[in-house]
């Protein structure tokens, strides 16, 4: 490969964390993540959850039903874990193919998190099950005691909740999902092969000064919240290292304007229409372009135990300016990188 090549042709790409939302905002956000990725991990987080395995497929049939005329694009479910979930729920989903995965969100620690798990141990069962058929796990990993500060909730996490369960369940497949500390790096390369990390456009690209300096931005606001520089950088060197544990997981989290410029705004930034232009300039700076494929289209199957796509997507050299607002059906949205210019467009 040359030094700077003007095109980039790649397998096509997963996305293996997103929030498509429901009603209007999923009519409007599913051509942008479709338009990109063959497939995405769904996450479960509506209000009501997604926590049987009729309220998935009826989710997935309205997926399908706003993907736009011509494109090819799967829908990859997953459950939303209760205190309550019945572990037969999990594995007929799973065997049925309507669940790929279950999502394990702390109770409260991010967007409709609420009826979330209060406790590990009361999901044990479900847990056992799931290892014993292969089913992966995908983990929000915050803890949400109010004595912890919001900025080390990861890492207390990784110590509290991660690694004794991982010694608990050893054979157990674990997605962190949006890593943004070095000690989640750290753990997922020390950890066996059964866990594995997503990584997100915005903590590759921003810390937390981004957030806080100049006035509060809260359109650089999602959970886990963003760290310090030292944390970025070992994001991106985990990124774009070409290890398999690391993979694309956009967390695209589409919020109205005005939720999010709010006396309290939502967490989540939306980063669908320009996710892999936003990845690429990070390879790119990093010098790894030749790792992109790997990161971006193949690690994530191979964890997931999943075919790789075999159709091919082009990115071009040619600069895209991010508008400063996408219009979801009637409601404003800001999109992460609104109002600057990336290098790369999609072709096509
Ligand atoms: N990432 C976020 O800040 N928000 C997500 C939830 C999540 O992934 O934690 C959302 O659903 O809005
Ligand atoms: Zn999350
Ligand atoms: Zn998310």
């Amino acid at each position: 490969m040359s030094e700077t090549p003007e095109s980039l042709t790649i397998r096509r790409p997963d996305d293996w964390h997103v929030h498509l939302r429901d009603g209007a905002v999923l009519q409007a956000v599913t051509a942008h993540t479709a338009r990109q990725f063959a497939r995405a991990i769904v996450m479960p987080n509506l209000a009501p959850p997604v926590t049987t395995v009729e309220s998935a497929a009826a989710y997935r049939e309205r997926i399908m039903a706003a993907v736009p005329a011509g494109i090819r694009f799967t829908p990859l479910m997953t459950c939303y874990l209760t205190d309550d979930t019945d572990p037969e729920e999990l594995a007929r989903g799973f065997e049925q193919g309507v669940f790929t995965a279950a999502k394990l969100y702390p109770a409260n620690a991010t967007t409709n998190s609420a009826h979330g798990v209060t406790d590990v141990a009361n999901i044990r069962g479900a847990l056992e099950r799931m290892a014993s058929i292969g089913m992966p796990l995908c983990i929000h990993g915050e803890v949400t005691d109010a004595e912890i500060d919001v900025f080390d909730r990861e890492k207390v996490f990784i110590d509290r909740v991660l690694e004794p369960l991982l010694l608990a369940l050893p054979g157990l497949k674990v997605i962190f999902e949006h890593i943004t500390t070095a000690d989640a790096v750290q753990f997922v390369a020390s950890a066996g092969d059964n866990v594995a990390a997503t990584i997100t456009p915005q903590h590759l690209h921003i810390n937390r000064n981004a957030m806080l300096v100049g006035g509060i931005r809260p359109h650089a606001y999602c959970l886990p919240v963003a760290k310090r520089e030292q944390h970025r950088l070992a994001l991106r060197q985990a990124a774009t290292s070409g290890s398999p544990r690391y993979f694309l997981g956009t967390d695209s989290a589409p919020h109205p304007r005005h939720a999010k410029e709010s006396a309290c705004g939502c967490a989540g930034i939306f980063n669908a229409p320009f996710a892999l232009e936003s990845y690429l300039e990070v390879f790119e700076d990093e010098g790894a372009l030749d790792r992109f494929e790997g990161f971006a289209s193949e690690h994530g199957p191979r964890f997931y135990g999943l075919p790789l796509n075999e159709e091919r997507v082009t990115l071009r050299r040619t600069p895209v300016e991010v508008p400063a607002e996408i219009d979801a059906g009637g409601t404003p949205i800001v999109p992460f990188h609104a109002g600057e210019r990336l290098r790369w467009t999609l072709a096509g």
